[in-house]
């Protein structure tokens, strides 16, 4: 009898191998930790942000190396726009998941977008309770990531919660490995007060450390007017947020850097041998750029987020192959 079980144990796993060589499956073909790509990624195209490169590498081996961990891995990004919160998240799917965001085990959810209605909390309780269980039946390495949870409902997060949770399995389900991403602009204000009185006060910006941002950005972002988001709901006060990740505004050297990385990437990335990008181009785009407090001027008010169509811009008129690199 024993024989005839292992037989068939035999065939049902050569049978899955070969599905799996030939359509896409959740296994280490799809989603597999390339731990040096992301070190290498948030030390090299992430610009100014020196507690999320520790955070993010620390959380994400962490739960990763675990065979079985003990909850689901929950991350809360926050900060101002246009600071890097989607970009690590993309940084994050890109080392972990083949195809990126593009993979089926990647699941992007906006607020505004897929849950646009106050009225319809309700239904969509029961619709992002069957998503995610469905998600998670068909791969437990699956990941979400909520952008503007701040603008989510809490009663909607709340229902999260028992996939977040210490539980072993729900339903003959385990969420343990799964990741989930929260990012929000809560907290932002409150983390470019604090840089600015830092900055202002002479200290280098590395700096700063956790400690010294996480508690007042929590207080600062629990009592805002909006009952929505993350703050309100039982995630909070249940602890099954693993960490609060604050990104920091980013100065003027951090917006150079995507400036050059971007003019690199759209017209210098045919000539390997051109890798600097002249002063005068990187000048003429800051100039299309805010920053702020309007005296001191050292924050870029939009981050890096609208460099990209500012390059576009300044470049248009550009004719490279005459200019020297
Ligand atoms: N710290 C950074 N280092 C390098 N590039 C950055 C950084 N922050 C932003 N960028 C660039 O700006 C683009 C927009 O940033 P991103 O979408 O990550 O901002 P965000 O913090 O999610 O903003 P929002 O709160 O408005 O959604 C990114 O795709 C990336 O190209």
């Amino acid at each position: 009898m024993a024989g005839v079980a292992g037989v068939g144990s035999l065939i049902y796993t050569g049978y899955n191998g070969l599905k799996c060589r030939m359509f896409v499956c959740c296994d280490k073909r799809q989603i597999s930790l390339n731990l040096e790509g992301l070190r290498n990624d948030l030390t090299h195209k992430l610009h100014g942000q020196h507690l999320v490169q520790k955070a993010v590498i620390g959380h994400i081996k962490g739960h990763n190396d675990i065979e079985n961990p003990p909850k689901a891995l929950v991350l809360s990004f926050h900060g101002l726009t246009g600071v890097g919160k989607n970009f690590v998240s993309r940084i994050i799917a890109e080392n972990l998941y083949k195809g990126g965001l593009s993979s089926r085990y990647v699941h992007l959810i906006s607020a505004t977008r897929d849950f646009p209605h106050e009225g319809m909390v309700e239904f969509y309780k029961e619709q992002l309770k069957d998503w995610i269980e469905g998600n998670v039946t068909k791969c437990e390495r699956s990941m979400f990531i909520f952008d503007e949870v701040d603008k989510l409902p809490a009663s909607l997060l709340d229902a999260m919660k028992p996939y977040l949770d210490y539980y072993d399995h729900l339903k003959g389900v385990s969420y343990r490995k799964a990741i989930f991403i929260f990012l929000s602009n809560a907290g932002g204000p409150k983390i470019g007060q604090i840089m600015f009185d830092h900055w202002k006060s002479g200290k280098k910006r590395e700096d700063i450390k956790l400690s010294d941002l996480e508690n007042s950005v929590m207080l600062s972002a629990i009592n805002t007017d909006s009952q929505n988001g993350l703050w309100h709901s039982q995630l909070i006060s249940s602890h099954l947020i693993t960490a609060f990740i604050p990104f920091l505004p980013l100065e003027k050297e951090h917006v150079k850097k995507c400036i050059k990385d971007d003019i690199i990437k759209k017209y210098l990335s045919f000539y390997p041998s051109h890798r600097h990008v002249p002063e005068k181009y990187v000048d003429e785009v800051m100039e299309e750029l805010t920053f702020q407090p309007a005296l001191e001027k050292v924050f870029s008010v939009t981050g890096c987020k609208r460099v990209a169509e500012k390059v576009n811009y300044v470049m248009m008129d550009k004719d490279l192959s005459r200019d020297e690199l």
